[in-house]
């Protein structure tokens, strides 16, 4: 089943950054996810890296108005029908296996694959996908790397996510084949721990601001 297009670009389209949220304490989550909205990024992405994240992403679904809130690090068939039970409307991994895309096509809540390579790419376009994650984005080469993809593979459009900041993100956002980024910069774990909303929301909104 191919890709839901207008469905995942509607995530990607909602603000030029999607945060990438590392959430320990779900209590903090309802908070936190205010003062992203707030900055006017609606679209988050909480990552199943902690014992608590379903919690998390259970919590801003139905208390935060406004929010979009999906979950990244959904490596397998479990963790994809956990994401979805839990309220996550949509589902990021960093790269892209057979039985991840086999779970996606059990479900409507979009899938946002990863993909570093021109092969993962034509991998995952075959497979009908052509909104993606570009991951990790620095540490893979960059601006001038994904720019390079744009020709030959002109239909995939990304997501880069890896090392991106707020003085980096306007070289990718100005690319043919660039959506969003994604960070983690707008709220750290650090941020999130010290309960810092008022510079999350900051940091928020500098980040909705960016321009291509
Ligand atoms: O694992 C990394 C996250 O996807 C975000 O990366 P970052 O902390 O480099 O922004
Ligand atoms: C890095 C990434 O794409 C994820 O954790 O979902």
């Amino acid at each position: 089943m191919a890709q839901d297009i207008e469905k995942i670009e509607k995530v990607m389209c909602a603000a030029p950054v999607i945060p990438v949220l590392v959430v320990e304490d779900p209590k903090k989550a309802v908070p936190m996810a205010e003062a992203l909205v707030r900055g006017g990024l609606p679209a988050i992405e909480i990552t199943l890296r902690t014992p608590h994240a379903l919690e998390a992403i259970n919590a801003v679904n139905e208390h935060v108005e406004g929010a979009i809130v999906g979950a990244g690090t959904v490596l397998d068939d479990r963790q994809y029908d956990a994401a979805v039970s839990a309220g996550a409307r949509f589902i990021v991994s960093p790269g892209a296996t057979e039985a991840l895309l086999d779970a996606a096509d059990q479900h409507s809540v979009p899938l946002l694959p990863g993909a570093a390579t021109a092969s993962e790419v034509m991998f995952l376009l075959e497979r009908g996908y052509q909104r993606l994650k570009f991951f990790p984005a620095e540490q893979a080469g960059g601006a001038s790397y994904l720019k390079s993809l744009s020709s030959p593979l002109a239909a995939a459009k990304f997501c880069p996510t890896g090392g991106v900041s707020l003085d980096k993100a306007p070289d990718y956002l100005k690319l043919p084949n660039v959506l969003c980024v994604g960070g983690s910069w707008i709220a750290d774990a650090k941020a999130i721990a010290e309960e810092d909303w008022s510079g999350i929301e900051e940091r928020a909104r500098a980040a909705a601001g960016i321009k291509g």
